[in-house]
């Protein structure tokens, strides 16, 4: 007899066995949507000078005082400053430094004016700007470490590199990027029944869904996956199979075979591997076979062969052990309330979790169930975006009803569950 236990005891469980995998590196342009393996502090101050926001002059702002548009203020332009024409003296009062973007404020001014507010002449070989507005100390200088100040702690381990963090790893030079080795999972699939992908139907047979449902899965959990492929449904073959996988992963999937069915060996599996079973039966549905084990450091996962159980198996079940490898603190899914766009009236003795698309229709968060609530349908994870939480003993749920929902395109996670 197999004792139901409930959903957050069994990610619980799952985590207690998890631990935090190594870090590599990798060159910065292969770390996109990679994991950072380490915090991310200012190396330096950025800018690492006062520099130009604007094309314009650098001035001291003092000589510019008595300026108006009927007294405009004429200085002498003494030299150039952009990126490659650096201007080493030290400008004096009344004198103007032509500045352009980005560039360094030179020694001496502690303003600058922009191009389109003044006017350049010569006179007598020289260079003149005339400007017709008094200009602040300090007015439009970009100062040192205004955006990033050395030594700030900018980006927390464990967080998926984004454009935005592509800037900052580059901004400060790192050529190569800590990142979190990805966790091998390997992707068995049990079944007499199933055909390769590749293979024309038969009559009784389908075609093996899953493995690539999980590959993704997977790859969206930031894990590498290893399919392993088709394993047939006798002892000696599941048994030969999950060996050989332990071997080639940090995390084992097997999908099917679970459950009491005369060909449903994992469990056997386990008993002969003398593996720690941390649950094979959950209050939930769908998946309510889900079952968990471990031998060593190797965690074992037995997902459902239905592909909306073996779905929902690996969002609640693997997705938190990856990110506790991943170095990552919010292990659980990340939820939200959002009101319900159809009545779900069937009574629920157990918690269900129903594959549904979440939106947002005026301004309100809006979670559509989709499909036929049913853990053997593959059409209802098209749209899938979130599970709709149902907690057990509740009589149904009329359209309106505000619910809780666990989001699954989410990176950031949730430091704890529901
Ligand atoms: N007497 C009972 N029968 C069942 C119980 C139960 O408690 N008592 N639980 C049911 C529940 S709930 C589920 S879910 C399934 C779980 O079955 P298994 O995990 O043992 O999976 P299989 O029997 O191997 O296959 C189930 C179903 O899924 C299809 N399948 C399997 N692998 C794949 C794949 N790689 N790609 C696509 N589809 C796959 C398979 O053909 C079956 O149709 O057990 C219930 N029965
Ligand atoms: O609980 Mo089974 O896993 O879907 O129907
Ligand atoms: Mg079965």
């Amino acid at each position: 007899m197999r004792k139901p236990i409930q959903v957050e005891e069994a990610i619980d469980r799952v985590l207690e066995k998890s631990y935090e995998g190594e870090i590599e590196y990798v060159s910065i342009e292969n770390s996109f949507h990679r994991v950072l393996g380490q915090d991310i502090t200012a190396t330096t101050d950025v800018p690492g000078f006062d520099r130009s926001p604007y094309d314009g002059y650098a001035v001291w702002a003092a000589s510019t005082e008595a300026a108006s548009a009927s007294n405009p203020v004429v200085l002498e332009v003494v030299g150039t400053q952009g990126a490659d024409s650096v201007w080493k003296e030290s400008l004096k009062p009344f004198q103007a430094v032509k500045i352009m973007t980005g560039a360094a404020i030179p020694e001496g001014a502690n303003a600058v004016i922009m191009k389109e507010l003044t006017q350049e002449f010569r006179k007598d070989g020289k260079t003149y700007v005339q400007i017709k507005r008094k200009v602040e100390a300090g007015e439009n200088i970009s100062r040192i470490g205004e955006d990033m100040k050395k030594g700030s702690l900018l980006i927390e381990k464990g967080t998926v590199i984004t454009p935005g963090i592509s800037a900052v790893l580059a901004t400060f030079g790192y050529h190569y990027v800590p990142v979190m080795k990805s966790p091998k999972v390997v992707v068995i699939a049990t079944g007499s029944e199933l055909l390769e992908v590749y293979k024309p139907l038969e009559k009784g047979k389908i075609h093996n869904s899953n493995t690539y449902m999980l590959q993704a899965q997977i790859f969206r959990a930031h894990g590498e996956p290893i399919l392993y492929g088709i394993v047939k449904d006798t002892f000696q073959n599941v048994f030969q199979a999950v060996t050989k996988a332990m071997q080639m992963a940090d995390i084992i999937i097997t999908t099917g075979g679970v459950s009491v069915g005369d060909f449903d060996y994992i469990p056997k599996v386990y008993e002969h591997l003398q593996a720690q079973v941390l649950f094979n039966k959950i209050g939930m549905r769908p998946g309510s076979v889900t079952s968990a084990a471990v031998v060593g450091n190797k965690i074992l996962f037995g997902l459902s062969g239905n592909p909306s159980a073996c779905y929902v198996g690996f969002e609640l079940f693997v997705r938190p052990y990856i990110r506790a490898m991943l170095g990552q603190k919010n292990c659980y899914l990340k939820r939200a309330r959002a009101i319900l766009t159809k009545d779900f009236l069937k009574p629920n003795p157990f918690t269900r979790f129903v594959r549904a698309k979440l939106s947002y229709h005026d301004g309100k968060l809006v979670a559509d169930p989709i499909g036929r609530d049913k853990s053997n349908i593959v059409s209802s994870l098209i749209h899938t975006n979130s599970l709709i939480v149902l907690p057990g003993g509740s009589r149904g749920f009329q359209a309106g009803s505000e619910v809780n929902v666990l989001l699954i395109e989410d990176e950031e996670g949730a430091s704890s569950w529901l």
